[in-house]
C-alpha cells in the first residue's frame, strides 16, 4: 500500500444553527469541533461514535454536500473547499457516498438499469447507448446482481440488492475515494457480512480508499485500517485499528469496545479468533 494521504482534512468544524428572529430565539449546535485526519490511498479508514457525535456531518462536508464553517479538506493536495462549482463538478466523479439505505435514493418510477446510467451520462455524455447498456451490464455483475436487475423496478430488489445497486451507481463513474456511511446498518446480518465482503473485494479490483462511518465497532475490526474516535463533535482518539483494541486510551472507546465483548455469536467469536479482544 502507497503511503501518500489521499485525503486531508484540517480542523474542520460545522455549527449548525438558525439566523433567529423575534419571535425564535437564535440557536447553535457546534456539531463538529475542530476536527483533523489524513486517509492514505488505498486505505480504510473508520469515523466511530455515539449517535449526534458528527460523524454523518464530517462525511457530507467531505463531500461538500454541506458547507464546513471553518478548516479545510485537501483533497490531492487541493483544497476542495475554495473549489469553483466547474472544477467541484469534476471532481465529483472521484467522490462518491454509499449512505445507509442508498436505495432510498433510487426513484420509484425508473429501473435500476437506468439510474445506474444516469450518472454515466452525466460524466461521459455522448457514448454510444450500447456501450453505456454494456457498461451498466457489466457493473451489476461486478456487484454481484444478474442482467435482468437492469430492467427491474427499485421496489422489487431486497434490501441487499438495492444496497449492491447503489453501489454500482456509485461506481459506475470509476471513482478514487468513497464515503461509506453506516452502509450496512440497515440490512440484517448475513447479507450485512456479505455486502462488507463485496467492498473488501471491489476496494482491491479498483485501488479504491474508503472513510467508513459506523456508530459502533463491531465490523471495525475486520474492515479498517486505522480507527478514528469521535464524541460530541471531537475527535477524542485515532489509532490503527489493532491498536485501539488491544489499547483503548479513551473510556468512551472502552465503553464502545465493552458492547462487543457482549456480542453473540460470530461476530464475537470471529473477534476472539483475531484475538483483538
Ligand atoms: N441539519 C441539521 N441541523 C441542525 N442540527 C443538525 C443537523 N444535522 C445534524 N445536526 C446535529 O448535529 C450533531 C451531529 O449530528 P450527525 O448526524 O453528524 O451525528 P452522527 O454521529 O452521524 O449521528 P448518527 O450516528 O445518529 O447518524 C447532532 O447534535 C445533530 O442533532
Amino acid at each position: 500500500m502507497q503511503s501518500e494521504s489521499l485525503l486531508d482534512v484540517s480542523g474542520l468544524t460545522k455549527v449548525y444553527g438558525n439566523k433567529g428572529s423575534l419571535f425564535v430565539p437564535r440557536k447553535e449546535i457546534l456539531a463538529v469541533n475542530k476536527v483533523s485526519f489524513s486517509i492514505n490511498r488505498g486505505e480504510t479508514f473508520g469515523l466511530i461514535g455515539e449517535s449526534g457525535s458528527g460523524k454523518t456531518t464530517i462525511g457530507r462536508m467531505v463531500m461538500r454536500l454541506i458547507d464546513a464553517t471553518a478548516g479545510d479538506i485537501q483533497y490531492k493536495g487541493k483544497s476542495i473547499l475554495s473549489m469553483k462549482k466547474g472544477e467541484m463538478d469534476k471532481l465529483r466523479n472521484e467522490m462518491q457516498i454509499i449512505f445507509q439505505d442508498s436505495g432510498s435514493a433510487f426513484n420509484p418510477r425508473k429501473t435500476i438499469g437506468e439510474q445506474i446510467l444516469h450518472p454515466l451520462n452525466k460524466f461521459y455524455p455522448g457514448n454510444e447507448a450500447q456501450i453505456q447498456y454494456k457498461k451498466v451490464i457489466e457493473m451489476l455483475d461486478v456487484v454481484g446482481l444478474r442482467s435482468d436487475f437492469y430492467h427491474r423496478y427499485p421496489h422489487e430488489l431486497s434490501g441487499g440488492q438495492r444496497q449492491r445497486a447503489g453501489i454500482a451507481r456509485a461506481l459506475i463513474v470509476k471513482p478514487k475515494f468513497l464515503v461509506l456511511d453506516e452502509p450496512v446498518s440497515a440490512l440484517d446480518v448475513s447479507v450485512k457480512a456479505q455486502i462488507m465482503n463485496l467492498l473488501i473485494e471491489l476496494q482491491k479490483e479498483f485501488q479504491l480508499t474508503y472513510l467508513f462511518i459506523a456508530h459502533n465497532l463491531d465490523l471495525v475490526a475486520y474492515f479498517c485500517d486505522r480507527v478514528a474516535v469521535l464524541s460530541k463533535g471531537k475527535m477524542i482518539e485515532t489509532a490503527p485499528t489493532i491498536d485501539l483494541f488491544r489499547k483503548p486510551q479513551h473510556e468512551v472507546t472502552q465503553k464502545l469496545l465493552s458492547s462487543i465483548l457482549t456480542l453473540d455469536g460470530d461476530l464475537g467469536d470471529y473477534y476472539r479468533k483475531q484475538s483483538v479482544i
